[in-house]
């Protein structure tokens, strides 16, 4: 008989002082790190529910985590299966990405070309767009101050870099005036590099109504988390953003992005501010499921520490499972 194991570490880790998450500061991260064994293989996830983003608490994910592992212990030695389907989504992620990898499942190589991801100073952006390998492709969060400055900055870095692609977020931000403020400072000849706002406008109906007026594509982020959500291509909808820990297992992303891809759209793999633990898998599940999209990755500087899996030439130190940050559940 396969021995079966699992165990669970809670950390807590630093954030940088600045980091806002729609109401408030986000000073630490917390999420589990979740560790199963079937004899001699070996699987690892990250449960990491995101305050103001997850409807779960850490305390609840944690409970349910450990009540499914139990049972999943008892189905498996009568070998039945056992479903994620009415999991947490970020229990639900974290546990299958665990099954995934002691299945070897999941590629070891990962897509770590990052957007990176500017909060509004230009300057450094530029510096990162110039060391950038490959596809030059960066985003903005815009909505937070004034819609006409958000449209001359990004109409200003379309113009100075001419092979840059943008993708600009604002989080459900505009009033269909203010959309069009953003609009009327971006350059018609411009618009096309623009690969995607997400969510310009409170409902994806004006959404769908900026872009039908103003030519510029979107994508959908919140929208994708609605219960009622289904795919489907529509007219100036250029991509779905797919963030795991809030979408759910890691057999639901993937039916999420092969029906975008039927459906012509670009599925991009993104980061709910999860631990480099959890970035490094999601950047393999992007070269794995979406190999010619850059994923929406670049999140770990917001961090001051990294955890257990290190980002490649990320130069924030790197702790392990023995360190301050974790205690054993
Ligand atoms: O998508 C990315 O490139 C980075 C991730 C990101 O923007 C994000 C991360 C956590 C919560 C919300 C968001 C967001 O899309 O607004
Ligand atoms: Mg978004």
């Amino acid at each position: 008989m396969t021995e079966r194991c699992y165990k669970l570490y809670r950390y807590q880790i630093p954030m940088d002082s600045q980091v806002v998450l729609r109401n408030r500061f986000l000073k630490q991260r917390e999420g589990l790190l979740v560790q199963i064994r079937c004899g001699e293989s070996e699987g690892w996830g990250e449960i990491a529910p995101l305050p103001e983003f997850s409807q779960e608490t850490l305390d609840q994910a944690q409970q349910q985590a450990l009540e499914w592992l139990n049972a999943w212990d008892q189905a498996r030695s009568r070998n039945e299966k056992l479903s994620l389907e009415n999991c947490y989504p970020s229990v639900a992620f974290g546990l299958s990405c665990a099954l995934a990898e002691m299945k070897n499942k999941l590629t070891t190589e990962g897509n770590f070309n990052a957007a990176p991801l500017c909060y509004g100073d230009p300057d450094e952006l530029y510096e990162e767009l110039d060391q950038l390998p490959g596809e030059k492709i960066a985003k903005i969060k815009v909505g937070l101050y004034e819609a006409n400055r958000d449209g001359l900055i990004a109409d200003m870095f379309l113009e100075a870099v001419p092979d840059l692609k943008l993708r600009l977020d604002t989080n459900r931000s505009w009033t269909p005036t203010k959309a069009a403020m953003f609009a009327k400072y971006v350059k018609p000849e411009h618009r096309t590099r623009i690969q995607f706002i997400e969510e310009p406008c409170k409902t994806p109906a004006e959404s769908l109504q900026f872009a039908a007026e103003t030519g510029i594509a979107i994508a959908w982020d919140e929208t994708v988390r609605d219960p009622a959500f289904t795919v489907k291509a529509e007219p100036h909808v250029a991509a779905i953003v797919i963030k795991p820990t809030l979408v759910g297992s890691l057999e639901k992303c993937v039916s999420l992005i092969e029906q975008a891809h039927q459906q012509g759209l670009i599925a991009v793999i993104s980061s709910s501010i999860e631990s480099s633990f959890g970035l490094t898998q999601l950047a393999r599940i992007a070269q794995q499921y979406t190999p010619n999209t850059t994923p929406g990755l670049d999140t770990l500087d917001l961090m001051k520490v990294q955890l257990v899996r290190a980002w490649p030439n990320s130069t924030l130190p790197l702790a392990g499972l023995d360190s301050e940050y974790f205690t054993e559940v």
